[in-house]
């Protein structure tokens, strides 16, 4: 059996929603009671599992316009809309929460790699900050990017460079892991060896069209496939 050589990294990052914790049942939650508070009917789970991915505020601009391209319109939801959402995802927020298979195993091995370990989402640190703590994973890292904390989130490069930096790594030696376009962009734009996982989000495509350095199928997988530099 051909075995793949391994990829010598000095840090690895990571993307939340869709590759360490699966979020789609709560801010679907979240998404059906603003709906119901603004006289309006509910949302498939399907739907807002291919609209996560750029931030609550696109999230709840995609959910009312019942479309992905309200994402492209630069103007924010509306402050109910957007009041009301934060409200019931505050509540809801790692209700049904729960790690994609291989998660914890692949911290784990990671963190006996000796590798520090981030993570850089689109979530509001509000949020993604309890979630980390409630599901157990926060002492795992030493740096959490929020979607909300620099000028330009996810697919700009500016949180994985910022996030290197930290982690005392060029973002040359660092591994970006995510399930999006937007993980892939900004991985390469940051000059970051990128895998992709195959069961997070998305947008509702296939990460396979990602030219990246590998699809694993899981966290514990892509420890497999790396070592410390
Ligand atoms: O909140 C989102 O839209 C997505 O968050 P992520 O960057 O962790 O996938
Ligand atoms: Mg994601």
């Amino acid at each position: 059996m051909m075995v793949a050589p391994s990829l010598a990294v000095r840090a690895v990052l990571f993307d939340l929603d869709g590759t360490l914790i699966d979020t789609v049942l709560d801010l679907h939650a979240a998404a059906d009671a603003m709906l119901g508070d603004l006289g309006r009917p509910e949302i498939p789970v399907a739907a807002i599992r291919s609209y996560v991915g750029r931030g609550i505020p696109n999230l709840v601009k995609r959910v009312l316009a019942g479309s992905m391209i309200a994402a492209d319109d630069p103007a924010p939801p509306p402050k109910e809309a957007l009041d009301s959402f934060r409200h019931h995802y505050a509540v809801a927020n790692g209700r049904h929460a729960v790690l994609f298979p291989g998660v914890r195993e692949g911290l784990e091995a990671f963190q006996s790699l000796g590798l520090p370990l981030g993570v850089i989402t689109n979530k509001a640190e509000a949020f993604s900050l309890p979630l980390l703590e409630h599901v157990g994973l926060a002492p795992f890292f030493q740096v959490v990017v929020s979607g909300d904390v620099l000028p330009r989130p996810k697919p700009d490069p500016m949180p994985l460079v910022w996030a290197s930096g930290r982690l005392g790594a060029s973002p040359a030696d660092v591994l970006m892991i995510g399930d999006s376009v937007h993980d892939f962009h900004a991985g390469r734009a940051a000059g970051c060896h990128v895998f992709l996982v195959p069961y997070g989000y998305n947008e509702g495509r296939e990460v396979r069209d990602l030219a990246c350095d590998a699809i694993v199928s899981t966290l514990a997988e892509a420890a497999r496939r790396v070592s410390h530099a």
